[in-house]
């Protein structure tokens, strides 16, 4: 494209003007122009002693001289401290309010996020005595209801008129952190819910919402809190490959599962992500590794579809170093934030650039040093080679195990195939003996069709996740 085209290309205005990161440094909280000292003191309590460059970048265009003038976009790299970044000068700025009301609402894709980014919030908005209120599903809608909106006192002898309680709910919270699906459920129902006085809308993992076909709430919202002046958000294309070492191990299909186990036993029990094309494969590959006997490491997996609190409990054993390997999807690659991670492992190659860099950055965080592993098939090095150009990474080492380190484990993985093939037996009979109950059930009972048919499903993919071909 041409020059001249170039230049009249409309752009929208907050984008006129953007701000490099890379000029701002580290800077000691002491020294941050007008933050609240109560705030000041939460931070050291989370053990933060400087503002990272992007949180400083953005705080000179909130509370510094940019005063919240304009809608913000915030990109950099992954684990560069962009929830902070948003959420600090939001804090601060409610930290004057008087009256409670919904003032500040962030939206994140997913219930794992949204609980990340509850902590942070909740690390420094009771500070300033501000509450922060949660909106993800998580628990029945009363439940949360009870916890977002508070219902007038009635005192003894006061006539009870639905309209005037109606009117008299508030919010009991002052920032909101919710998955679109929830929070619209509040929207169109919870009596007393309301996004009139919205001040500041973020919408984290924006282009991840806008590839999911999640944007009818964005409308919805924007029209709903017409005051709200400032949407900050957050997209993010590059992950600090500065801070990461990248390795390619090259190995054929049949034996990946060994290269795995020789690799993991040569990063000696550190913290690693162990990423997998699909949710089919993480179960297949973590049972297979739990079959393997005398491992020296905690193996467990973390996948999409896993029910919730069965995830949270995950997340909370690997922070806590009660697991040292998560086999996962990508429901893991974006935005997860877990403390000492060092090594994130791709078993199945990235899909795309993207999701390399996501599943990258989750090692290498604030500041850290990580190395990230690729095992390949030779035929897969070329387009290896391509992504990790595209991605801005040009160096990438190879990672070579000693054959012996992969030849000493083959008898205990015959004998973890034996019993991966076991439990697949088991599973699939399991399946045949609902599937004859659930044919004999529908006979007498039609309508109930719909139900079973997600039940054998659901049995018959566990079936085949346990299968052969890792
Ligand atoms: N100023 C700081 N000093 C020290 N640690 C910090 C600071 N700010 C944030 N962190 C830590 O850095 C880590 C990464 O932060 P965060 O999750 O916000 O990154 P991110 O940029 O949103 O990453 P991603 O793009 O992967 O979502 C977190 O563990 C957070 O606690």
């Amino acid at each position: 494209m041409g020059d001249s085209k170039q230049r009249s290309m409309p752009v929208v205005p907050w984008m006129r003007r953007p701000v490099d990161i890379q000029l701002f440094k580290d800077c000691p909280i002491g020294l941050v122009p007008c933050l609240d000292s109560r705030l000041e003191a939460a931070l050291r309590q989370m053990s933060i002693s400087s503002l990272f460059p992007v949180q400083i970048a953005v705080w000179q265009e909130t509370i510094g001289p940019g005063s919240f003038e304009r809608d913000l976009c915030i990109n950099s790299p992954t684990g560069s401290g962009k929830t902070l970044a948003y959420a600090l000068p939001i804090v601060q700025q409610l930290s004057t309010r008087k009256i409670r009301c919904l003032r500040a609402l962030v939206v994140l894709p997913t219930r794992d996020l949204a609980l990340q980014v509850k902590g942070v919030f909740d690390a420094i908005a009771p500070a300033v005595g501000l509450r922060v209120g949660l909106a993800i599903g998580q628990s029945s809608i009363e439940d949360e209801i009870a916890n977002l909106i508070e219902k007038p006192k009635l005192g003894l002898g006061m006539s009870f008129d639905l309209e005037d309680f109606q009117m008299k709910l508030r919010s009991s919270v002052d920032i909101l952190v919710a998955t679109p699906g929830r929070l619209m459920d509040h929207v169109n129902t919870t009596k007393g819910f309301s996004l009139e006085h919205l001040c500041y809308l973020v919408v984290d993992e924006t282009d991840r919402f806008l590839r999911e076909e999640y944007q009818s709430w964005l409308s919805t919202v924007l029209h709903l809190s017409c005051s709200s002046q400032n949407m900050i958000s957050d997209n993010t294309r590059t992950c600090a490959f500065s801070a990461i070492g990248s390795f390619r191990t090259i190995c054929e299909t049949k034996l990946k599962p060994l290269y795995l186990i020789a690799l993991l036993q040569n990063l000696r029990g550190e913290k690693c992500i162990v990423f997998t094309s699909s949710m089919k494969r993480t179960r297949r590959l973590s049972t297979l590794l739990n079959f393997f006997e005398d491992l020296p490491f905690k193996i467990s997996e973390f996948w999409g579809q896993q029910h919730q609190s069965v995830r949270r409990k995950t997340l909370e054993a690997f922070r806590k170093g009660e697991i040292d390997v998560l086999v996962s999807s990508d429901a893991m690659a974006r935005g997860m934030d877990i403390e000492g991670v060092r090594n994130v492992i791709n078993y199945d190659i990235a899909p795309y650039v993207k999701t390399y860099i996501h599943r990258a950055g989750r090692t290498a965080r604030a500041g850290q040093l990580g190395r990230c592993f690729t095992l390949l098939r030779k035929g897969e090095v070329k387009r290896f080679k391509e992504m990790l150009q595209k991605a801005g990474e040009n160096s990438c080492g190879v990672h070579s195990l000693p054959a012996a380190s992969v030849e000493e484990l083959h008898p205990s993985y015959d004998s973890a195939l034996k019993k991966l093939k076991g439990e697949g037996d088991l599973e699939s009979s399991k399946e045949r003996h609902i599937n004859v109950k659930s044919s004999r059930r529908s006979k007498r009972k039609k309508s109930d069709t719909s139900t079973r048919h997600s039940n054998s499903s659901r049995l018959m993919s566990s079936a085949s996740c346990l299968g052969f071909n890792v």
